[in-house]
């Protein structure tokens, strides 16, 4: 693609009005978008207006219909919005994919995570928060060199683009780079600035002088410096992020083509590499492009000028790895640039050395790809053959004591095959179980016997030798749903012991007959619930006394998960006003109610079909009319856009994705709906229950394409996207 048709792509494919029809199932996109980009904002350097047309049918969940709302001109404001991606393993081939090999890598399950939240257009700044590594630093955006990446020399083709440097801009750029932490220790500031310049030439090459003003804060999960691919994650967020904001993306979409999005990724792929080679040197792009596709890839870059080889493993099989930090600091760059000085003293040997990496990878790959990857004797000649590559590593001079040290340990306890990750120099190694190593249901680092005892005595002895297993911590699986659980049910447990030793002097803990310990909770958030978890299962009943301000849904999952009597803001129905919501289209009840008869309309219109009836039954009638009468039901219907609306929002502010039947209940929290639908202001001591009914209609595209579609009625209801007025400011107690 040309650069001109950079632009024109970005025109057509603006973020609203995607129209791609009748194709599910796009693939399993590794940078993952939440939020949104509004596609009306003027963004890119203001050069587009979205060109689609609005009245054309748009398609949500495979049904063509009409626009749930139609779109403002502009919203200089965008929404916040968070992408996403992986860290990656190598298994096989590292270096010598550099040099035009082949290389099997594999996305692990740390992620960077990049928020991107625009600021008022007075600012113009342009601000990087990325406090893992520590750098904090912000850029006035009309000061930016601009006229030289504008510059119509500079204008090459696309693929040249994305493919190299331009050193005449990474000279214009320099001295806006030279500033940043300027003040820092050398080690810090070149790794701040090694950062500051892949985000720096991709927002000069995608952006404009009139960019918006906006904060990127960056947060990640996976070990800087260790071999994980954290560069090429963090490459593939700002690449998406930025390509977002000036539309050059349109997805991810239920309906979009898979050809389509896997262009996208492909370009998402290639402004990555173009962040790699700033801050490696001369990158491969085997660790972008896993990070961009997700599963594993089998890569090979033979010719620079050409795109590289690309086979997804979709299928790649669970192998039992266990990564192992030395902790010994490294730098790619340096590793590279090492093996690319013996290539250049010793090519023929070199070459030969590559030739039988890539044999090592074939292998494998034939290996993963076959018949029976996880057999016993699939998992030994995959080990051996990751014993040969790190020997070959090490032959290229990219091994490190800390990494021989690691894999003599290994070696001595016999279970399994280990060898460097990455560009080496230190950072980190892979260990392929034997099989039996890795089988225990308790711990997937104990082991069933001898292997088992093998794999902890050698834990005991990593550890005591400073080297550290990388670990998941997934705290959002404990019971209560947090980390919570932890330090509450621990209390619990503590204060039920002394509870029970207090009271009858030598009884055993466990021992149940005494009088039941109440315990209470005066919070009405996840700890709480981690209460009402832990008390449960120690067999005693527990109250949580909650704060006004706590949401019902909140209450309803405490009562949900067996909280005790009593929780606080509870009302009784005898004062309660019902409220019964329908979207428009499907308002069967509320038409009945205003013709004082009960009517049947002629078909359900709204797209909110689940809870539609044509026609209620008499006695939902029979009682509404009543309810009306007295002042106790009142009904109220929203369109599908709220209802859309309250679905994003409930997504957004709970964590909880919600069908449009469910999500018009929702919106009557936002926007002072709840008081338009009552006919009067809601007192701060009042309490509101909306009925979460749920429903499995609903997937994150669905609500991400209703957002993009009437994402205008959000500046309603928020500040920068922040539901600030929640449920509204009238109803919220506390202002909440
Ligand atoms: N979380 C992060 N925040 C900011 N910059 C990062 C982050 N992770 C990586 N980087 C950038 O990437 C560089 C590390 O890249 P590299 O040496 O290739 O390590 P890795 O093997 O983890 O990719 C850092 O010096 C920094 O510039
Ligand atoms: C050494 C190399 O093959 C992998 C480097 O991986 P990492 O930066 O250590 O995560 C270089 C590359 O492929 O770009």
């Amino acid at each position: 693609m040309e650069h001109g048709e950079l632009e024109e792509h970005r025109r057509k494919h603006t973020m609203n009005g995607v129209r791609s029809k009748g194709v599910k199932g796009q693939p399993q996109a590794s940078p993952r978008m939440n939020g949104h980009v509004n596609g009306t904002a003027s963004q890119g350097g203001g050069r587009e207006k979205d060109e689609s047309s609005e009245d054309e049918a748009s398609a949500v969940n495979g049904h063509t219909r009409r626009p749930l709302h139609g779109r403002k001109e502009s919203n200089p404001l965008a929404p916040p919005f968070i992408v996403s991606a992986p860290g990656k393993t190598i298994v096989y081939g590292e270096h010598a994919v550099v040099h035009g090999k082949a290389a099997i890598a594999a996305a692990i399950s740390l992620r960077s995570y990049l928020l991107c939240t625009t600021l008022s257009k007075s600012k113009r700044t342009l601000c990087l928060q990325f406090p893992d590594i520590g750098l904090d630093h912000t850029w006035h955006i009309p000061d930016l060199p601009w006229t030289a990446f504008k510059h119509s020399s500079r204008r090459k083709r696309y693929y040249d683009l994305v493919t190299t440097l331009d050193q005449e801009l990474v000279d214009a750029m320099q001295p806006h780079i030279t500033t940043v932490s300027s003040k820092a220790k050398p080690s810090v500031q070149q790794r701040h600035q090694q950062a500051a310049s892949a985000f720096l030439y991709l927002f000069l090459s995608l952006g404009s002088e009139n960019s918006p003003p906006c904060t990127y804060a960056l947060r990640s999960t996976v070990p800087v410096g260790v071999g994980l691919g954290s560069s090429a994650s963090i490459c593939v967020c700002i690449s998406t992020a930025l390509l977002l904001q000036c539309r050059a993306l349109s997805g991810p979409h239920p309906d979009q083509m898979s050809k389509e999005a896997e262009e996208q990724l492909e370009r998402i792929n290639r402004w990555a590499f173009v962040g790699e080679l700033l801050i490696h040197g001369n990158p491969s792009g085997v660790d972008n492009t896993v990070a961009t596709n997700g599963h594993a890839v089998l890569f090979q870059r033979k010719d620079y000028r050409k795109p590289p080889a690309v086979e997804i493993l979709r299928d790649f099989p669970e192998l039992p790895l266990l990564l192992i930090d030395t902790g010994q600091a490294k730098s790619t760059a340096t590793e590279v640039a090492k093996v690319g000085h013996l290539k250049t003293a010793h090519p023929e040997v070199t070459g030969l050395v590559f030739d039988a990496i890539d044999s090592i990878t074939r292998s494998a790959h034939s290996i993963v790809t076959g018949e029976n990857p996880g057999s016993e004797a699939s998992i030994t000649h995959l080990g051996e053959l990751m014993n040969v590559n790190h020997g070959l590593l090490t032959s290229l001079g990219v091994s490190h004591p800390r990494l021989e040290r690691l894999r003599y340990l290994v070696n001595e306890s016999g279970v399994g095959w280990t060898k460097l990750t990455g560009a080496g120099g230190g950072g980190c190694a892979i260990t392929l179980l034997k099989p039996g190593a890795s089988s225990s249901s308790d711990s997937h680092l104990n082991g069933d016997g001898a292997q088992g005892s093998a794999l902890q005595e050698l834990e005991r002895q990593l550890e005591a030798e400073g080297f550290a297993k990388i670990l998941l911590k997934l705290e959002h699986l404990q019971p209560s749903g947090s980390f919570k659980s932890r330090g509450v049910g621990n209390y619990c447990l503590q204060a039920l012991r002394n509870r029970r030793q207090a009271s009858t002097p030598g009884t055993h803990p466990e021992n149940k007959t005494e009088r039941k310990v109440h315990f209470y909770s005066s919070s009405g958030g996840n700890a709480g619930l981690a209460c009402v978890h832990a008390a449960r299962s120690l067999g005693c009943p527990a109250t949580v006394v909650v704060p006004l301000s706590t949401k019902p849904m909140m209450v309803e999952r405490l009562w949900a998960a067996g909280a005790h009597g009593g929780i606080e803001g509870r009302a009784g129905w005898e004062a309660t006003t019902v409220l019964a919501l329908e979207t428009r289209g499907a308002d069967s009840l509320a038409q009945s109610l205003e013709q004082g008869e009960l009517i049947t309309l002629p078909g359900i219109t709204s797209l909110a079909t689940s809870l539609g009836a044509t026609r209620v039954s008499e006695r939902t009638f029979e009682l509404a009319s009543k309810g009306q009468a007295s002042g106790r039901v009142r009904s109220a219907v929203l369109t599908d856009a709220e209802a859309a609306m309250g679905c994003w929002r409930f997504a957004d502010d709970e964590r909880t994705l919600v069908e449009l039947a469910c999500g018009v209940n929702v919106a009557l929290c936002y926007g002072g709906r709840l008081e338009k639908a009552l006919g009067r202001p809601v007192g701060r001591e009042e309490k509101v229950v909306i009925v979460v009914c749920g429903g499995q209609n609903v997937t994150t595209s669905m609500v991400e394409g209703w957002r993009l579609e009437c994402g205008d009625l959000d500046r309603a209801v928020t500040t920068n996207g922040h539901a600030e007025s929640v449920p509204s400011t009238v109803t919220a107690p506390n202002g909440v």
